[in-house]
């Protein structure tokens, strides 16, 4: 997700409680909806007192009044439903579901234009710099224009498929620094794949930063990358003093991303410049895969916007993906039988040498249902996605007006034995269909959406999942993990930052295999 987007969907209480929206959006009325005598929206079950005063209730859930806050949201959010149910409302502005009926309804009522909460320290960091807003911010016309420029190249089934000799390549230098490595430097070594691997897709080349001598240049972007994140997060508590005044937090935000965002520009030049000359020599070939000149070639987007959503892709596609590779091997080190399952499809489709092509990744049926186990054993972020409708639902029988922030809780969803048997169990198998296309575990469809699905789904799908799938198999088929903690994976402590990462790093152990 678009890092930032994701921290816009997330949490947020304190903003949350401000969305009341009065959208002018064709509306469904509630007198369509399937429903009779919905019961009034303070029916809705949850914390009473103090916790539901207007606006400010729910700010009393978190730090400094409890042990909560945006990094372990998932925790109170699984305590409030353990006691009140799969709807639960907080405060007048905000209602989380985990009921898969609500979530597909609330996806079939989005609307042409979805609208989930903003991050707003970026937007003010984005207006204040005069920034050109990205998909990160927007909403609305402005948001689609920039949308529909863009998923042309990113959506389709294939369109990650054109990258994945030169990302295959990428996968290929990780082994390599892998067979040197500490345990304890996994993670970093993990984030700096994926910015090499995203690279590719936003910049037609390499950045060659997963070598043995990373540029200064090169890991002040990496801090300033995760800085970028980390405080992007903490501007989600607390009142919003930032949009008035320079606090002190917002400047460490925006000097670090001025300078991850300065670093991306740097290469995006080199690239457009490049591009433009190919525009102007006519040597680009439409048929070939190349998003800058994608975007180039739409009269609609002006430079800066391009540049502004190229940025946009690099930060959204690069600790998401790292957290979720970590998050996959730690499962896989802790389920040797898992592995070797693994392995026997790799060497059946890959050989004990070959690579992950865009002819045998399809078969890899088992690889797919791995990624998948390891989604719903750590859901990627803290709840699933976010709207704020234009118009009136009812859901699990009770009225939400428009303008109520709706978290669709499909973690808790994916968790919930009476939907999932043995839900603290990693089994793999529970994703796979028989041969008449038949999943051999009944799953609602709803359930496991890690990325969303509707009109505003994470962009980044294809990319993500190719270079996810790049890596664990060449790690599968190269080395064997495992892992001293020997907890099962349901027991293992996830933050969200706003991705789900392990509490304690990981401690896993490659072993060459003969
Ligand atoms: C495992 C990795 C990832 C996960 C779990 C993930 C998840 C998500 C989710 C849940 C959303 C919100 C969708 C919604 O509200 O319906 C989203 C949006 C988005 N993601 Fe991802 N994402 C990942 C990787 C990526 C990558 C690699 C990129 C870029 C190449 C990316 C770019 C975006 C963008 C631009 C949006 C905003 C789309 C919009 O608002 O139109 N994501 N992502």
């Amino acid at each position: 997700m678009p890092t930032f987007r994701l921290l816009r969907h997330y949490g947020h209480l304190s903003k949350l409680v401000e969305y009341r929206l009065n959208s002018t959006a064709a509306a469904t009325q509630l007198s369509d909806i399937n429903t009779t005598n919905p019961k009034p929206f303070k029916d809705i079950p949850g914390p009473t007192g103090i916790y539901s005063i207007p606006k400010i209730g729910p700010l009393f859930l978190l730090k400094p009044f409890s042990n909560y806050n945006i990094f372990n949201i998932h925790e109170l959010l699984d305590g409030l439903c353990d006691k009140y149910g799969s709807i639960i409302r907080l405060g007048d502005a905000v209602v989380f579901t985990s009921n898969p009926k609500d979530i597909e309804y609330v996806y079939k009522n989005e609307g042409k234009y979805p609208v989930r909460p903003g991050l707003d320290i970026l937007e003010v960091y984005l207006e204040r710099t005069k920034k050109e807003k990205g998909l990160g911010v927007l909403n609305g016309e402005k948001w689609a224009k920039l949308r529909h420029s863009i998923q042309k190249v990113t959506v389709r089934p294939k369109s990650a498929l054109y990258y994945i000799e030169s990302q295959s390549g990428v996968a290929e230098d990780l082994i390599h620094q892998l067979r040197s490595i500490k345990p304890e430097d996994l993670r970093e070594m993990l984030f700096i794949y994926a910015v090499e691997s995203i690279a590719v897709v936003c910049f037609n080349k390499r950045l060659g930063i997963l070598g043995e001598h990373v540029t200064d240049e090169v890991k002040e972007y990496l801090e300033n990358s995760k800085l970028f994140l980390k405080l992007s997060n903490h501007g989600f508590m607390g009142f919003p003093f930032y949009k008035y005044f320079e606090t002190p937090t917002y400047k460490k935000f925006r000097d670090a991303t001025d300078k991850a965002y300065g670093f991306g520009k740097v290469q995006i030049e080199e690239s457009l410049e490049k591009a433009l000359q190919m525009k102007k020599d006519g040597t680009w070939n439409p048929d070939q895969s190349n998003l800058l000149m994608t975007m180039l070639a739409d009269d609609r987007l002006s430079v800066n916007q391009i540049s502004s959503m190229v940025l946009d892709l690099l930060v959204a596609g690069t600790d998401s993906t790292a957290k979720t590779l970590e998050l996959f091997l730690d499962c896989l080190s802790r389920h040797p039988d898992v592995q070797e399952k693994l392995y026997q499809e790799i060497l059946e489709h890959m050989g004990r040498h070959g690579d992950l092509t865009a002819d045998n990744l399809p078969k890899m049926k088992y690889l797919a249902a791995c990624l998948k186990e390891s989604f719903r054993i750590h859901y990627p972020v803290p709840v699933g996605t976010s709207r704020i409708l234009p118009h009136d639902v009812v859901l699990s029988g009770y009225t939400v007006p428009k303008g109520t922030m709706i978290g669709l809780n499909n973690r808790r969803l994916v968790k919930n034995p009476e939907y999932i048997k043995d839900p603290t169990v990693y089994r793999p198998e529970r994703w796979l269909r028989d041969g008449h296309g038949v999943r051999t575990e009944e799953i609602p469809s709803i359930g496991l959406i890690p990325f969303s699905i509707g009109v505003r789904n994470c962009i980044g799908r294809r990319f993500a999942e190719q270079e996810i799938y790049l890596a664990v198999a060449k790690i599968i088929q190269n080395f064997k993990l495992s892992n001293k903690d020997t907890r099962p994976v349901a027991e293992r402590k996830v933050t969200y930052m706003p991705f789900g990462t392990l509490t304690e790093q990981p401690m896993i152990n490659l072993q060459e295999r003969p």
